[in-house]
């Protein structure tokens, strides 16, 4: 097997495939028939079996999470209830629009067979009426039209701004482990291109559905009024016109599903190239990403091809059914107005209605497909919307304040009573263990890779609860702390340091969003960060995303303590950053760092030397356990795992 073609099975059915594909049917082809991934019996039947992830597969490996029975139509009731007076504005708009269209063919039939006799006779006013009539019908549809768009525009709109509310608030606050599986890949497909196959349902699809149904029935009526026999052969022609939209949906859907996995590996794989694009330069991957991304286009290009021609048959044959519709009431119908048994004007109205209803036909598979798209992205935003923070927010009677720290205190008490942890996709990574940090204690925690160390310090920010015991700040549980009450409590200051888009002086401020610019320089002057905000060419209002590329790592981490000392909180818990920094910024880090840490009990995931000496206590940590704890000096001494570990870093540092 090629490396070509290992590719495109790995891309086969790649993860969150539909999301993918809908990434790009959303920018819309014609019709938009967006991916049905989520229906094609794998991604979202699948998805509901592995609910809760007991006994099956993780839901999490589907695009589609379980959501409860009929919660799809909830949510689209819920969106369009609080809209309900212009739901039914647009609905009778479209009424008015579609009975001054219908009646086009009904005057032509009057004035075939009254107006022209009557004008042979010297009669000029119904034709002149039938004229007016015309024209006002003409000027109507198009008022009714307009009123339609207009009316319905908002309500789509609204629709859509609240649907986008609705995921960005809930997904905010969802928790740490929601996001760690779902990726924000995901999110983003959701509020963007999942929102827009709605869009697309709503704006356009819905217009044409109600336009097909509304002509169906106006017209068949008026035709088995004009004449039992005429309509009845209409009526008729509706059979097989069915039977091919059934075996057009059936057919369609395979094509598009098949389409947009296709296509979803096109993305999957441009994202991940565009994301790894350092390794992939540092590895010389682009000749061989250029022929599997080749491939994958390709493939993609076959299936669109294949998903065009399902809809040129469905054309093809509605387009049949029409014309032997037609021509055979015009056979029909001209033998019996030779017999005198219908009017000649009935007949032409009868084929020019016939006419009118078979051209939307065409339209009807562009909806089918655009609702089948819209229908499967509500299905996964619902799911979406259905999960609950798995680190929820206390009841508010439950709720409880943290004791006030008298000024001058050192930090908060922690304790760790009876804590043991596992993650939801792994076995127990923290067996059960006791802890106490007493407030204002410097712990250092060290150890090899995987040891813990971080989910440690998960816990004690609450981004996880543990599976067994609590986890107390000044004898208050962590889930009964209130969030804001939580952040004054507990601030965690991780690796990335990572900068929001807005000024430094914002981002400072985050910490404490009450703050005056004068607390925020003072922070950052404290912190050792202020000449070099100074230098910057708008000083505090420098844009970090204009000028990201002037902010360095070690920059940005003492942003991000000035940050921390700005929240002032009880306990603060620093992920030090493993990247070597140079002399004099790991000197200007260490020192914000002794500065941040000052006065509040401080847990550092310590990865210098230098951290662990200004500690008051060493955690050592093994497979999830401590397994030496005590005074950084005692443990150097001793001869345990951690007086290895000193003599290691001692060593790599004179070397
Ligand atoms: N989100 C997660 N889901 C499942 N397992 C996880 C998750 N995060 C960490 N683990 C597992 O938990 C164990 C401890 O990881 P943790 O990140 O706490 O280690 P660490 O000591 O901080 O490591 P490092 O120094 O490399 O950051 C590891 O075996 C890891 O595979």
């Amino acid at each position: 097997m090629t490396a070509q073609d290992q590719a495109l099975r790995e891309h086969e059915e790649p993860a969150g495939s539909g999301e993918a594909a809908r990434a790009a049917d959303g920018s819309g082809g014609a019709g938009g028939p967006a991916g049905r991934d989520g229906r094609d019996g794998r991604d979202g039947e699948d998805g509901r079996d592995g609910q809760g992830g007991q006994g099956g597969r993780d839901p999490f490996d589907r695009d589609a999470l379980p959501a409860p029975k009929g919660a799809t139509g909830a949510l689209l009731r819920s969106l369009l209830a609080p809209r309900r007076g212009r739901v039914a504005v647009a609905a009778l708009m479209l009424l008015l629009q579609q009975a001054a269209v219908q009646a086009g063919p009904l005057l032509v039939a009057y004035a075939i067979d009254r107006a022209v006799p009557a004008l042979r006779q010297g009669d000029h006013g119904p034709v002149v009426a039938v004229a007016a009539g015309y024209a006002l019908c003409a000027l109507g549809a198009g008022l009714f039209q307009y009123a339609f768009v207009a009316a319905s525009a908002r309500v789509n709109q609204d629709v859509l701004l609240d649907l986008r509310g609705r995921i960005f608030r809930h997904a905010q606050a969802l928790s740490v482990d929601f996001h760690e599986r779902y990726t924000s890949g995901r999110l983003i497909s959701r509020s963007t291109t999942d929102v827009e196959s709605l869009r697309e349902l709503l704006s356009e699809g819905l217009q044409e559905l109600v336009n097909v149904v509304l002509s169906f029935v106006s017209i068949s009526l008026i035709l088995l009024w004009l004449d039992l026999g005429i309509g009845a052969v209409a009526v008729a022609s509706f059979v097989p016109l069915y039977l091919l939209v059934r075996m057009y949906r059936r057919r369609a859907s395979a094509a598009f599903s098949a389409r947009s996995t296709a296509i979803a590996a096109v993305i999957v794989k441009f994202a991940e190239t565009m994301n790894g694009i350092r390794p992939v330069r540092a590895f010389r991957r682009e000749r061989s990403n250029d022929e599997v991304f080749g491939a994958l286009n390709r493939r993609h290009e076959r299936r669109n091809g294949d998903a065009i021609l399902e809809m040129a048959r469905y054309v093809v044959g509605s387009r049949l059914v029409a014309n032997t519709a037609v021509a055979g009431m015009v056979l029909w119908g001209a033998y019996r107005v030779a017999d005198g048994t219908l009017a000649l004007g009935v007949l032409a109205a009868a084929v020019l209605y016939m006419r009118r209803l078979y051209d939307p036909i065409d339209r009807l598979g562009m909806f089918l497909n655009a609702y089948e798209s819209a229908a499967a992205s509500l299905e996964k935003i619902a799911g979406l919307l259905a999960q609950r923070p798995t680190v929820p927010e206390p009841e508010p009677e439950a709720a409880r304040e943290l004791p006030p720290r008298p000024s001058g205190a050192p930090g908060r008490e922690v304790v760790f009573e009876g804590v043991s942890f596992a993650y939801r996709t792994g076995g127990e990574v923290l067996p059960r263990f006791d802890l106490t940090l007493p407030a204002g204690q410097t712990v250092a925690v060290v150890g090899s890779t995987g040891a813990g160390k971080s989910t440690l310090a998960k816990l004690l920010a609450r981004f996880y609860d543990p599976s067994e015991g609590r986890v107390l700040l000044d004898g208050v549980d962590l889930r009964e702390l209130p969030s804001p009450e939580l952040r004054r409590g507990v601030v965690m200051v991780t690796q990335e340091a990572f900068l929001f888009s807005g000024t430094v002086a914002e981002n400072i401020a985050i910490g404490r969003p009450d703050a005056t610019r004068e607390e925020v320089e003072r922070a950052a002057k404290a912190i050792g960060a202020h000449d070099f905000i100074a230098a910057l060419p708008d000083g505090y209002d420098t844009d970090v995303r204009k000028r990201g590329g002037r902010i360095s790592a070690g920059q940005r981490q003492l942003v991000a303590f000035a940050r921390a000392l700005l929240a002032d909180p009880g306990v603060l818990i620093l992920d030090e950053a493993t990247s070597s920094l140079d002399i004099p910024g790991e000197r200007a880090v260490q020192h914000a760092m002794d500065t941040v840490l000052h006065g509040r009990t401080a847990v550092v995931i310590a990865h210098r030397l230098s951290t662990v000496e200004i500690a008051d206590r060493v955690l050592v940590m093994e497979d999830g356990r401590i397994v030496e704890d005590g005074p950084p000096e005692r443990l150097i001494a001793g001869d345990g795992r951690f007086a290895g570990l000193h003599r290691a870093w001692r060593e790599s540092l004179v070397g």
